[in-house]
């Protein structure tokens, strides 16, 4: 698979043992690669740091291990990591690979974008939702005041993702990563919604031939979307379908507590509700049990108010003037943004609440 943005055409490589493709994608570049960073993170670096770090060897690769959790997407570990490439002597034809989920790749990624102004960075994903990160070019740490505030789109040279890398992820990072393979589902293709629906309780074991269907499904939405818009001055605001509430949720549990998929999935299911509202959007509870069926939290966590999620949703990227945007859906395969009232969202948040 191909994406062809402004800025950057790339390829994307899905299969098992794609890892062992790092040398002939380095060796294609037109540009030698004077050393290599790889940053991945605790959980990640005794699996499979050995492993790329030998497939890099001619490059005497230097490594940095950041703390496993969204916590590392932070202005800390940026400053630590650019401080670390600095000393051990990086320069403008270095390279960094992100081996790991997707607060890897974010962070990584966003110093790839920042050190002396941009050098090359290889996505690597490692988790089922890094099918999303990894591709398209958001790079970011977030601020206490919000998810990504701070980040740059800044396109990868490639993505090597090796579908054995997935074989040891728990049980809750498939079901968060799925929650964005369902969000892309709902968004632009409503067979392959039907699709999920249909095999949920094949699903929910997510191994072999459905994992991989699931991953090449997401990427090409997402990639077909990017490709269109990589600065998100349009179209590319869809994908943020379940993130206007999920963010705020992320941001007042503090982050890290909540998984990013969880809470997307918890605002995939409010942004229906708004629609029902605002559009009749008629499948509401069609996709409520596709969502309880994956056992993703259906109430507002018990430690938050309303205000609270409407004050953090105003923060939100897509807000003008402080007033929020949200990704609303017509149909299965069909959404799109328009401003929702203070009002709207409250009464909608009602709902929700925990009894
Ligand atoms: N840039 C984008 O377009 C984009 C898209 C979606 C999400 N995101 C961001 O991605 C982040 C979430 O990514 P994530 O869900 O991958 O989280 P993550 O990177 O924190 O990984 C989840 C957990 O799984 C562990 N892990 C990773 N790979 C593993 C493996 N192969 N085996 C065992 N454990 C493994 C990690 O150590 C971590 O504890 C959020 O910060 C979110 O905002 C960015
Ligand atoms: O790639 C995009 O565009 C997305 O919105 C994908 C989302 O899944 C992802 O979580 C993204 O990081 C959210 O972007 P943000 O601009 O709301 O921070
Ligand atoms: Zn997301």
């Amino acid at each position: 698979m191909k994406v062809q943005t402004e800025t950057k055409t790339y390829s994307i490589y899905v299969e098992e043992n794609a890892s062992l493709r790092i040398k002939e994608v380095l060796h294609s570049f037109h540009k030698n690669v004077s050393k290599i960073l790889i940053v991945t993170d605790s959980n990640v670096a005794p699996l499979y740091l050995e492993k790329v770090s030998n497939l890099v060897q001619e490059y005497n690769p230097i490594q940095y291990i950041l703390p496993n959790g969204e916590n590392a997407k932070s202005f800390e570990h940026f400053y630590e990591l650019q401080t670390y490439a600095l000393e051990m002597g990086l320069d403008r034809n270095s390279l960094i690979i992100a081996l790991g989920g997707g607060v890897v790749g974010d962070i990584a990624g966003f110093v790839a974008a920042t050190f002396m102004r941009g050098i090359r960075f290889i996505q690597m994903p490692t988790t089922l939702l890094a099918h999303d990160s990894a591709v398209g070019g958001k790079v970011a740490i977030n601020h206490p005041l919000g998810k990504n505030m701070i980040g740059a789109f800044y396109q990868p040279e490639a993505v090597i993702y090796d579908t054995d890398f997935l074989k040891s992820l728990p049980e809750s990072e498939i079901r968060s990563g799925f929650a964005e393979v369902l969000k892309h589902s709902v968004i632009r293709d409503s067979d392959f919604y039907n699709w999920i629906e249909s095999n949920i309780t094949e699903l929910s074991q997510m191994e072999g031939s459905n994992l991989v269907k699931c991953i090449e499904k997401g990427i090409s939405i997402k990639a077909s979307i990017v490709s269109n818009d990589e600065k998100e001055n349009g179209i590319r605001a869809i994908l943020n379908f379940g993130h206007t509430v999920g963010h705020a949720i992320e941001k007042n549990c503090g982050y890290g507590k909540m998984t990013h998929g969880d809470a997307v999935a918890f605002g995939m299911l409010v942004a229906a509700k708004i629609s029902e509202r605002i559009n009749g959007f008629a499948n509401f509870s069609q996709l409520s049990d596709v969502i309880s069926r994956f056992n993703y939290p259906s109430k507002i966590p018990t430690n938050i108010s309303i205000e609270q999620i409407l004050k953090s949703m105003k923060k939100d990227k897509k807000s003008q003037n402080g007033h929020i945007h949200m990704v609303l859906i017509k149909k299965f395969g069909e959404v799109y943004v328009q401003p929702v009232s203070d009002e709207i969202i409250r009464e909608t948040l009602v709902y929700f609440l925990p009894e």
